[in-house]
């Protein structure tokens, strides 16, 4: 492994090297990511929003935030999605298997499911393959997005226009954009958060199971959420905000809730508790 300094972060490259999974004649499959000492702050800010967060995002597995709202979760997926470039001041290391440029591999879902108005359902699902992909591999795509889109259970609204359905509906349908998207890092802001009970644990199986390979970042403010999806997890504390680590059960995820998750469950619950003392 090989680090460089990258200070102040606008300047420098946006990553160094982290390790090598694949021979560079291959595609590279799976991604790690890894924050040293990384602090930032937003440019028309007094105050630093994030310090000294050291965070490790191991290749091919989910690593969840959890934290108060406002600790700075959002900004670390915006940050690591290339998109505060010009916004904040960043010292610390950034680093990617490989050296690779992380804004070229990931998928981002954002809190707002940014759908655009004038496209219907299936066109939503099918957007990033309309600028990646020549017009002949568009149509191989259709029958991808129907089929994610019935996954999600919404086949039948394909035709429909976002304005035409409910929150959790829309939620869906961006959901089905990423897993389309089949980047492999994939940045994932609370995904499920208006969901039902039983549709959201539905649709956090299907994404543990399509998500499989891929390295995720998950935020949520569901303690139970996290213990289910969680190979690594991190609680976002105190201003500026540092990343505390909790230890989760070694079983494969979706997890089935057993007495070790509920132990779980109560320690972020009161690792989070410390952040409202
Ligand atoms: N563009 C910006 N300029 C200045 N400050 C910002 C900007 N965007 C966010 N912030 C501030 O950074 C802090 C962290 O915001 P962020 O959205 O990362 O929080 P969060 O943990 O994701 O919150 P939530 O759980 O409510 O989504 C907040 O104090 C917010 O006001």
């Amino acid at each position: 492994m090989s680090t460089k300094a990258t200070s102040p972060r606008a300047t420098a490259p946006r990553t160094t090297s982290l390790e090598t999974t694949s021979s560079s004649a291959m595609p590279t499959k799976t991604i790690g990511i890894q924050l040293i000492n990384a602090c930032l702050q937003y440019k028309d800010s007094q105050a630093p929003t994030l310090s000294g967060i050291n965070m490790t995002i191991p290749a091919g597995q989910w690593t969840v935030l959890l934290g108060r709202s406002g600790c700075g979760k959002t900004t670390i997926l915006r940050y690591l999605a290339g998109l505060l470039d010009d916004k904040v001041e960043w010292q610390g290391e950034l680093i990617t298997t490989d050296n690779l440029l992380l804004t070229e591999h990931i998928a981002y879902m954002a809190q707002q499911d940014l759908l655009l108005p004038w496209l219907n359902v299936l066109d939503n699902v099918c957007l990033s393959s309309r600028f990646n992909h020549s017009q002949r591999d568009l149509h191989k795509d259709q029958p991808r997005a129907l089929k994610l889109l019935q996954q999600v259970g919404l086949v039948d609204y394909c035709y429909a226009k976002p304005d035409q359905l409910s929150g959790g509906m829309r939620q869906r349908v961006a959901l089905a954009r990423t897993l389309m998207q089949d980047k492999p890092v994939v940045l994932m802001d609370e995904p499920f958060s208006a969901l039902d009970a039983v549709t959201r644990h539905k649709l956090q199986t299907l994404s543990a199971d399509l998500l499989k390979d891929k390295t995720v970042v998950l935020i949520t403010h569901d303690p139970q959420e996290a213990v289910r999806l969680a190979n690594q997890l991190y609680v976002l504390q105190g201003s500026p905000a540092k990343a505390q680590p909790l230890a989760v059960p070694e079983s494969a995820i979706p997890r089935v809730l057993d007495g070790e998750c509920a132990a779980l469950q109560h320690a972020i619950l009161q690792q989070l508790e410390k952040d409202y003392e």
